[in-house]
């Protein structure tokens, strides 16, 4: 089996590799516009898919690509990346104190067909302090990442909880995401 892995994640890449397969990795660029009205589980479903389906283009025409994309919600309202400071600070005072959700997305795309899976846990921010969060913000680390924060980093002081798939959280689910290869490719 040929796997490709379409993300330019870092993260992504780890965690594939956790699950022992051997991949390719390919960057395809995709417009993340949400459409008007569009829900964030069909959002983030949407993006998965034209990422693996963006990247088949790029891998062996055999292959079997994997899409994935992360989203963060509160009260039905989509935290993307952070446009600049004051929207990552924007970011981190809605989540402080409350939870939210974060959506990861996970599409298969192979010879003719593509499958996708979602996977939604729930995340309990602590209180933050405006200190806290402009110091977090000059870290640099919130500026990639949906939300404005990352879990497996320095965002991790600010969780008091999370309900769910901590790998998904992280940007792939990794038993959902074995579980959609193994599926997929024993068909
Ligand atoms: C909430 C949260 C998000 N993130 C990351 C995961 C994703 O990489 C990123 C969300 O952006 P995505 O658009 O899903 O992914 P990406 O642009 O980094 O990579 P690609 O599209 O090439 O696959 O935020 C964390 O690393 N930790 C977290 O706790």
């Amino acid at each position: 089996m040929k796997l490709c892995l379409a993300s330019s994640s870092p993260r992504r890449q780890a965690l594939l590799a956790q699950l022992g397969y051997r991949f390719s990795v390919v960057a395809p660029d995709i417009d993340e516009t949400p459409r008007p009205a569009e829900t964030p589980e069909a959002y983030v479903a949407r993006m998965a898919r034209e990422k693996a389906e963006a990247g088949r283009a790029l891998c062996e025409p055999d292959s079997w690509v994997l899409g994935s994309d992360t989203i963060v919600v509160q009260d039905g309202q989509l935290l993307g990346k952070p446009a600049d400071q004051a929207d990552g600070l924007a970011m981190l005072r809605a989540l402080s104190g409350r939870s939210h959700r974060v959506m990861t997305a996970v599409a298969l795309a192979g010879p003719g067909r593509c499958r996708d899976t979602l996977v939604s846990t729930k995340v309990i921010f602590c209180p933050l302090s405006e200190t806290q969060m402009l110091d977090y913000w000059r870290t640099g680390e919130p500026a990639d990442k949906a939300g404005g924060y990352g879990i497996q980093g320095l965002g991790g002081n600010f969780v008091r909880a999370i309900e769910g798939s901590y790998s998904a959280v992280v940007g792939l689910p990794l038993v959902e995401t074995r579980e959609l290869i193994e599926q997929m490719t024993a068909e």
